[in-house]
């Protein structure tokens, strides 16, 4: 009987995590999701599309990553893995810094120096690191494996991660590193297979979720993206300002005596979709609100990714394709609509239809530039790795 890994991905207040069967390829067993978890807890898992198990704490339940943690393995005892043993858990995590360029098995050092990264994605960091201390008290026995948002953008070339800062700082590693690595991955792994042009030549990638960002792929390799040393920079994300002149942050400082503390919770948690519309972070919402401030939300949003689009396609001299994905990126065609128009100048000739049907291609047949959405799996990128660190690092376990 085929092992199971167990993969988690700590978000800034969700846990979701998925269980694959160790075969070739990897088969998804059951996936799910824990929200709201320090509000209203709520637990959910599908498998083969249906819900197989749900469970609501009551309004002000401060269940955590730990607690949601110990409750997975403690629901994962009850029988709903079919005997299936967990050989490992892979984790995503956020930040990986100077150091990891690949995913890392998980011991005392590495999760030190995971932590010692915490000040630099403080929406993420500090719960993936507490996903992996609870699994090392709930399951001492099972391996865990890291695997990096920031990895798949180390092949960049040193002045796509440079900063116009002293040179000292670079040395201590104030440079960009760019995230939703794991995303970028899988989707220049799948282009082959569903836009072979898109994987040989030039593509910007963009992933808008909560998170968003875009990615530069040169042949599949990320050569340049819009986030930096932390997942602040570039577009405008639910809640998260993107590109922002330094001189706001001075300006902050000295007409309102902002801190650190008061910066962060206003660039990380009230900014973006959310403070441009003021009313909502979640772009179904606002694609059905009826405000100005709404409206003027939208507007920003698909301006910014029109701009960056233009910056990654330099970057590249060139552009060959666009691939959407993320949960806008994949499920929103008026997103997508108001971006491709806006791309027009590029040599993008979007089909109304096919966008409206959700692709895969959503341009015409004579697109100079093509378009493209795919659902992301970021979840299947790190059971891969996990796999793969397991078998070289002499800890696949053997038959049972
Ligand atoms: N059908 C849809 N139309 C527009 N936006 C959608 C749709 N489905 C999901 N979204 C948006 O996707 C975003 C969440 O993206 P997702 O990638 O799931 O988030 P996360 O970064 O937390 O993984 C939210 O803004 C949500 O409103
Ligand atoms: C790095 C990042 O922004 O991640 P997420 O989209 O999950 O918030
Ligand atoms: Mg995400």
């Amino acid at each position: 009987m085929p092992d199971a890994l167990l993969v988690l991905n700590a978000g800034s207040s969700s846990l979701k995590f998925s269980v694959f069967l160790d075969e070739e390829p990897l088969r998804l067993l059951l996936r799910g999701e824990f929200e709201e978890l320090s509000t209203r807890p709520r637990f959910v898992a599908h498998a083969d599309g249906a819900v197989i198990s749900q469970k609501d704490w009551a309004p002000g339940t401060q269940l955590g990553y730990t607690g949601a943690t110990d409750f997975l393995f403690a629901w994962g005892r009850e029988g709903v893995l079919g005997g299936h043993r967990i050989a490992a858990t892979g984790h995503r995590v956020v930040h990986g810094g100077m150091r990891f360029s690949g995913p890392a098995l998980v011991d005392a050092a590495t999760l030190a120096e995971l932590e010692a990264l915490i000040p630099l994605a403080p929406l993420h960091q500090p719960h993936c690191v507490e996903a992996i201390r609870a699994v090392t008290r709930t399951a001492p026995a099972v391996p865990q494996v890291a695997c990096f948002d920031t990895a798949f953008h180390r092949t960049q070339p040193p002045v796509a991660q440079a900063f116009a800062l002293p040179r000292r700082y670079a040395d201590e590693g104030v440079r960009r590193y760019g995230f939703h690595g794991l995303s970028y991955e899988y989707i220049a792994s799948t282009l082959p297979r569903t836009a072979p042009g898109a994987a040989e030549g030039r593509t910007v990638v963009a992933h808008l979720g909560n998170g968003a960002s875009m990615c530069a792929l040169l042949r599949g390799r990320s050569v340049a993206t819009t986030m930096g040393l932390t997942a602040l920079d570039g577009l405008m994300m639910g809640t998260r300002c993107g590109a922002l002149d330094p001189g706001v942050l001075l300006y902050l400082m000295d007409r309102y005596g902002m801190d650190a503390r008061a910066l962060e919770r206003l660039l990380y948690q009230q900014s973006g979709l959310l403070g441009v519309s003021g009313e909502s972070s979640d772009m179904r919402e606002l694609l059905s609100a009826s405000s100005a401030a709404a409206a003027e939300a939208l507007e920003l949003f698909v301006y910014r990714i029109h701009r960056e689009l233009g910056s990654l396609a330099a970057a590249l001299h060139g552009l060959d394709a666009v691939v959407f994905t993320g949960g806008i990126g994949e499920h929103s065609a008026p997103i997508r609509e108001r971006v491709c128009r806006d791309a027009s100048w590029l040599g993008l000739e979007l089909d109304e239809e096919a966008n409206a049907r959700g692709g895969p291609c959503i341009t015409r047949s004579g697109s100079r530039v093509s378009a493209w959405v795919i659902p992301t799996d970021e979840e299947a990128m790190i059971a891969l790795h996990t796999r793969r660190v397991l078998s070289t690092t002499g800890l696949a376990p053997g038959p049972q």
